[in-house]
């Protein structure tokens, strides 16, 4: 298994009368991608704050490598908050520089870095340009290169992806790639499931300041993602829901989605079903991760019926 460069353990948070963190545990390990996702209002942007120091628990404990709390090297990591904006009447080289010195990174490296990022993002020439002079998303960027620049080993995304155009978003998930290839440990957040189910490694899900799922993306397919099935033809809803191991039925006009139990075996499934349907087409795909979401963000069906997954 791969080394372990940060652990949580049992945060708990309070703001006034509300509990935001309630027990949250979890680790990121050299070189994955770790996503934690949830609701609004969920308690992903505390837990990153808590990490960050930009806040302190109540109680819990936050480790990395060996230092603890007050203790852990910051300019060993890199963060792009959830919050954008930057300086405006900064030049970017200037406000690059700026935060590349603050993390004690050497200057002379981190402007050869710079001008390669820039590169890289397609922002040749912008290093002498102010910041209140780029667009929003070349804002973004900037502010990602400067997350990055001084080499962190640990690099905590708040919703990097808010805001970009497709061009864009491909040139973040391909840096960000190919950073834990090189072994930088990843702690993402994101409302994009495709992007989370196409990047992360593992995935900790948490709901009202309490985890409810924590795994790799694979142990949280096969235990949570349930097979449907797709039918296009016309079915009464009545025929299709009597199908023995049918949770239930959607349908919109011609198209029919079957939800089978967790138990289903697709092969056997498929060789019972009434030899009377109506198929144009038929498709057996598991839910995605965004289904598996909406399912725990509304009503908790899911865990109530398979229990929690753990890394
Ligand atoms: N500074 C604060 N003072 C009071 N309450 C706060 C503060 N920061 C967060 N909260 C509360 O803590 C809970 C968790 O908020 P948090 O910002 O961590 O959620 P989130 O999962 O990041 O949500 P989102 O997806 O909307 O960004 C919310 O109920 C929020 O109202």
């Amino acid at each position: 298994m791969k080394e372990v460069m940060l652990t949580v353990e049992g945060l708990e948070k309070s703001f006034k009368d509300k509990q935001a963190l309630k027990g949250i545990s979890f680790e990121v390990r050299k070189g994955e991608i770790m996503a934690i996702l949830g609701p609004n209002g969920a308690g992903k942007s505390t837990t990153i704050r808590n990490i960050m120091g930009i806040m302190y628990p109540d109680s819990g404990s936050i480790t990395f490598h060996n230092y603890d709390g007050k203790e852990i090297p910051r300019n060993k990591i890199g963060y792009l908050p959830e919050e954008r904006g930057l300086y405006k009447n900064v030049k970017v080289m200037d406000i690059l520089l700026y935060l590349a010195d603050l993390k004690d990174y050497p200057l002379d490296k981190a402007k050869e870095r710079i001008l390669m990022y820039l590169e890289k993002f397609d922002l040749v020439g912008k290093d002498k340009v102010s910041m209140e002079e780029l667009s929003k998303g070349m804002g973004q960027k900037v502010q990602f290169i400067g997350s990055v620049l001084h080499e962190p080993e640990l690099l905590i995304l708040d919703e990097p992806f808010s805001g970009l155009d497709p061009v864009s978003q491909e040139l973040f998930k391909e840096e960000i790639r190919s950073l834990a290839k090189n072994g930088t440990a990843i702690l993402l957040s994101s409302h994009q499931m495709n992007l989370v189910e196409e990047m992360c490694d593992r995935l900790f899900m948490i709901q009202n300041g309490q985890k409810v799922i924590y795994g790799s993306l694979d142990e949280v397919k096969t235990k949570y993602a349930n097979f449907k099935c797709t039918i296009h033809g016309k079915n009464q809803l009545s025929v299709l829901e009597n199908i023995p191991q049918v949770q239930r039925v959607e349908q919109k006009e011609d198209t029919s989605i079957l939800y089978l139990e967790q138990t289903v075996d697709p092969t056997n499934w498929l060789k019972q079903l009434p030899n009377n349907l109506a198929i144009q087409e038929l498709k057996i795909n598991r839910i995605s991760l965004h289904e598996i979401f909406i399912d725990i963000a509304t009503n908790n069906n899911l865990i109530a019926e398979v229990g929690e997954v753990h890394a």
